[in-house]
């Protein structure tokens, strides 16, 4: 028996609209409902046949939905995620940026725990998130990511304090912290950085650089982490959204792979 899972989106920007695309290409069975976004006038024209604006998060209950999935800002991960795990939905999180704060993961988490609903950290811009994970079962003694971006996708970021973006010649690392520092300051652009803490040493363990490369056209993550387990040596060149430099492809694909997945019999 074939199930067609009913979907909400939180946002309508780069990934929310190539996720509704692939969507319909690939005929899944998900069908949009709702599409959250602040200015009704976003979404005028381009709304998905049956989808409903939905001006707030109280909206969602009304919507019928299974699933929220965000992908919009990291101020709106709160609001929708409460209203959506209160309303009996499964929340998927993209600005992972926003569970750097212990108190808004901890609420969260609880809340899920209560209405017997899930909060899911898709894989995003990443690859590998199952194996970090799974190895972080045993321990883990390190975790290293770089995230290497065309100097363009720093634009409008912190980073411009740091160097000169448009004049660099070569590539420039501008940061090294913690994933929580790196994910705080860079919220547009680091999210991945908070979603290989969670899946691994935690946000203030997981060592972070940042670099402007001015010669690259890809999205760059390199993550290294070593432990019992042995060795993860990952590195992915994502290509970029059209409509969005600072976001990669791949976090779209992710969650369609997500979605197909809850109603696909082979779950991959
Ligand atoms: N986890 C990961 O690996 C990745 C996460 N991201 C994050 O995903 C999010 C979406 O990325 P893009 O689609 O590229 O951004 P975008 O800027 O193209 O689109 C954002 C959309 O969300 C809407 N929005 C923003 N705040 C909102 C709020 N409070 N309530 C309702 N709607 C709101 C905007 O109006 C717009 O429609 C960003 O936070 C981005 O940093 C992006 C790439 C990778
Ligand atoms: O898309 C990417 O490569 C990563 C990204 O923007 C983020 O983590 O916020």
């Amino acid at each position: 028996m074939s199930t067609v899972e009913a979907i909400c989106l939180v946002g309508w920007g780069a990934i929310g609209q190539r996720v509704a695309a692939l969507l319909r290409a690939r005929g899944a069975s998900a069908r949009i409902v709702g599409i959250a976004v602040r200015d009704p006038k976003e979404v005028e024209g381009t709304m998905p046949e049956g989808a409903v604006h939905l001006a707030s998060p109280e909206a969602l209950a009304a919507t019928g939905a299974t699933l929220v999935v965000e992908a919009a800002s990291r101020e709106s991960v709160l609001p929708f995620a409460r209203a959506a795990l209160t309303a009996g939905m499964d929340f998927a999180v993209s600005s992972t940026s926003a569970l750097v704060d212990v108190a808004v993961l901890d609420e969260l988490v609880e809340l899920a725990q209560r209405s017997g609903r899930k909060l899911i950290i898709p894989p995003g811009a990443l690859g590998g998130i199952d194996a970090l994970s799974a190895a972080s079962r045993l321990g883990l003694d390190s975790v290293e990511h770089v995230i290497t971006k065309p100097a363009r996708a720093w634009l409008g970021t912190p980073a411009e304090q740091c160097c000169r973006l448009t004049e660099l010649q070569e590539a420039e690392a501008f940061f090294e912290g913690s994933a929580a520092e790196a994910a705080t300051a860079f919220p547009q652009n680091a999210n991945v950085a908070a979603t290989t803490s969670l899946a691994g040493i935690g946000m203030h363990r997981t060592r972070v650089r940042l670099v402007a490369d001015p010669k690259a056209v890809e999205n760059m993550h390199s993550i290294r982490a070593c432990g019992p387990f042995g060795t993860l040596e990952i590195r992915l060149q994502n290509r970029p959204l059209a409509t969005n430099p600072k976001s990669s492809e791949m976090t779209a694909l992710n969650l369609v792979r997500l979605i197909e997945n809850r109603t696909n019999a082979l779950v991959l």
